[in-house]
């Protein structure tokens, strides 16, 4: 990186950081494609396996401690819940429900599974999505699975470490070095990963950063 990159990464970082500790709020809980709001602005969307942290991600970048409801129980996350970002907004984010939630009903199972797949593969605002993956995991079939949908969809997404402090350095740089390799092979996927620790604090500014960017603004 050249000097004047770096720079304006700094800006951008602390553009970020600013925009993220303004207004952030809840605008509402879609547990139907019927309920989604217009789609007036760039949307950001958070996937992942269920328990893997995206609602604390969400509460991460926000600096808020409970804008999203993170839970021990797996499956907290049953709609597609939206936050608007900036006065006036700018972006929202899309906090949505978890997939791989063996003890699901699978009946209920079935219903976020079409709301997700439905929203993502449609929704025209959508400009980027994450693909949180726990570190201490790495990638798992149903993460594949999510990837090549979304590859299809041509839906490009960031793929996000979480919870980065609860593993050593050095299995974490495996961990980093086995994931970027396949993401590499995503024709949608960024080929560079976010390593984050919404505990830590760690990853959550050039994340911040990255997800301006996208939105464009
Ligand atoms: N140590 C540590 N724990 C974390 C981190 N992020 C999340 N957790 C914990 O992991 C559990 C699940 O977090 P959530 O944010 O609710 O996960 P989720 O992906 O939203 O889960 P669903 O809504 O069920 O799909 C909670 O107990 C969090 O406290 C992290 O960075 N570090
Ligand atoms: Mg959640």
């Amino acid at each position: 990186m050249t000097e004047e990159e770096a720079a304006e990464l700094a800006q951008l970082e602390r553009r970020a950081n600013k925009l993220f500790s303004g207004r952030v709020e809840f605008l509402l809980s879609a547990p139907q494609l019927k309920f989604l709001p217009e789609p007036t602005v760039p949307e950001i969307a958070f996937a992942g396996r269920s328990n893997v942290g995206k609602s604390s991600l969400l509460n991460a970048l926000t600096g808020r401690k409970k804008i999203a409801r993170a839970s021990v129980t797996p499956g907290r996350t049953q709609e597609l819940n939206f936050f608007e970002v900036g006065e006036p907004t700018l972006f929202r984010l899309v906090d949505m429900p978890g997939y791989g939630f063996a003890k699901a009903p699978v009946k209920v199972v079935e219903k976020w599974k079409n709301l997700v797949k439905t929203y993502l593969r449609g929704r025209q605002v959508l400009v980027r999505n994450l693909v949180l993956v726990d570190s201490r995991h790495g990638l798992k079939d149903v993460d594949r699975e999510m990837m090549k949908m979304l590859d299809e969809a041509a839906v490009g997404y960031r793929v996000v470490l979480t919870k980065a402090d609860k593993i050593k350095a050095s299995e974490l740089a495996k961990t980093v070095e086995a994931v970027e390799a396949e993401a590499k092979k995503h024709v949608a996927a960024y080929p560079q990963i976010h390593v984050t620790s919404s505990e830590k604090g760690m990853g959550i500014g050039e994340l911040r950063a990255a997800l301006l960017r996208d939105a464009g603004v």
